[in-house]
């Protein structure tokens, strides 16, 4: 078969390919670092140019960038986007009233794609260069993308060089078959997402998780600087032969892998592998997982699907949360009504981890808000604020760790959970938790004021 025949057959430029847009379409940009840059351009343009084409809904998530056609002085009223999990950058399209956000439980993405959505019109993703199979690998972001395209009437891919190619799983990428239109970009480096600076907050929280941590364990960090100084402690630590098994591939994963400490050789599947659907970070981790063969990508409802995680033993998974009741209820998407990111795969994370023999399954956070005036506002609450979307169910929480503490509510009651709970909580802010769980008939006169 001669796919460079087919390649050239199909190779366009941007500004002719955006013309299959039509109106009224569903158009999905793919997810994170794959959505395209040139192709969104050209399209952006081309809205300006042709002011009746409208009624457009996009699909994306974790927008590393503002797409071009959500700057357009008129979007409001021509375009939806709607994320599956949104960045500080769709939390600004929020609250201009284009963007919504779609409530996923992530490992059931690419099932919503084939059973539930169906149907998209257009589907623009940015890949790595076709290989000499006639495949483009989807790099970053396995994630859903093989169900998007086998849902999509026209595939349209934007090759960039810089995509690292990740291999090792399945529905890793998309053969020039499938693809209707072949677009090459202006290989602009591949957008970063740093890890932040890490707080004497996440520190604290990442001192107290650490030393739960046993050898052999196999990893997921969230997303989040908490997460990240977690990694970057292991990464100090004299833990060994670590495995890696996590929805998002973040920086830190290179450090602790770079110091040694990840072998992968007691992972019960996938052995050797570092496992992962998405990965977000520095320049560092792209040439890391560039065509290496200790990394597998796959998609998310391999890598989320809770037995899989479970059939791992001593399966530590470590996510943050925006805010926490005195119930144990793990509030992670919104802050009241307002939108913050999406409940992504925590639960995943949360429930497999605790299947898993050996697991563990750390929520954690800093015990207060960082406010503008310096006054002390607790994320600990007696309820999630009014409005609040709950992430994980109390039952299903089982560490929940701040800078002040780390405690495990699996199997303790509503009086034992506040106790516990109210530990970990800022100390200037403890009374008056104790008096509302007192309020709630959660406070027992046996508790203890910690
Ligand atoms: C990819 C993976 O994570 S793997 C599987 C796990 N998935 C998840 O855990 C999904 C849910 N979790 C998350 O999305 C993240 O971990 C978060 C949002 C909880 C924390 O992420 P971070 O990037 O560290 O959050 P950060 O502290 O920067 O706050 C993000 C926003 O929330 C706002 N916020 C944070 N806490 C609160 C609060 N208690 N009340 C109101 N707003 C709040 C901040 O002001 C900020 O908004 P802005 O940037 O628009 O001003
Ligand atoms: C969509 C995935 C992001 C997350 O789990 O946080």
């Amino acid at each position: 078969m001669d796919y460079q025949a087919k390649y050239q057959e199909k190779l366009t430029t941007a500004k002719e390919a955006v013309k299959v847009v039509k109106s009224g379409d569903w158009v999905d940009y793919s997810f994170c670092a794959n959505h395209p840059v040139d192709l969104d351009k050209a399209l952006a343009e081309r809205m300006k140019e042709d002011s009746s084409l409208k009624d457009l809904k996009f699909r994306g998530g974790i927008a590393l960038w503002q797409p071009e056609v959500t700057k357009l002085e008129d979007a409001p009223g021509r375009l939806i986007w709607n994320s599956i999990h949104t960045t500080g950058i769709e939390r600004k399209l929020i609250n201009s009233g284009i963007c919504y956000y779609v409530p996923i439980r992530y490992s059931e993405v690419p099932r919503y794609y084939r059973e539930n959505i169906k149907h998209v019109d257009v589907a623009f993703i940015q890949v790595a260069p076709m290989d000499k199979h006639g495949f483009f690998n989807f790099g970053l972001s396995s994630s859903h993308l093989a169900a998007l395209c086998e849902i999509s009437d026209t595939v349209v891919v934007e090759v960039n060089e810089n995509m690292p190619v990740c291999l090792g799983g399945f529905e890793v990428g998309v053969h020039i078959d499938d693809v209707d239109m072949v677009v090459e970009s202006s290989n602009r480096p591949m957008a970063e997402m740093p890890s932040g600076k890490t707080s004497e907050i996440d520190e604290a929280v990442a001192k107290l998780i650490v030393p739960e941590i046993p050898n052999g364990a196999c990893l997921q960090l969230g997303i989040g600087g908490m997460p990240n100084a977690v990694g970057s402690l292991i990464a100090k630590s004299d833990l060994k032969d670590l495995g890696v098994h996590t929805e998002m591939y973040v920086d830190s994963f290179v450090d602790i892998t770079m110091a040694g400490k990840i072998t992968g050789k007691r992972k019960s599947i996938d052995k050797g592998r570092q496992v992962f659907t998405f990965g977000a970070g520095t320049q560092k981790l792209y040439d890391f997982v560039d065509a290496n063969p200790s990394i597998m990508a796959a998609p998310v409802d391999y890598v989320n699907d809770i037995d899989v995680i479970a059939s791992l033993d001593n399966f530590i998974s470590i996510n943050n949360t925006v805010e926490v009741d005195l119930f144990g209820q793990v509030a992670s998407e919104t802050g009241g009504t307002r939108h913050i990111s999406g409940a992504g795969g925590q639960l995943d994370f949360v429930l497999g981890a605790y299947k898993s023999k050996g697991g563990k399954s750390f929520i954690c956070c800093s015990s207060t808000v960082p406010t503008k005036d310096g006054s002390l506002k607790s994320r600990i609450k007696p309820c999630i604020t009014e409005g609040g979307i709950i992430t994980a169910t109390r039952a299903n929480t089982q560490y929940l760790v701040t800078e002040y503490g780390l405690v495990n509510l699996k199997g303790a009651s509503t009086w034992e959970r506040a106790e516990k709970i109210i530990s970990v909580c800022h100390p200037d802010l403890r009374d008056e938790l104790i008096e509302e769980a007192d309020k709630m008939h959660i406070w027992n006169r046996t508790n203890k004021r910690v």
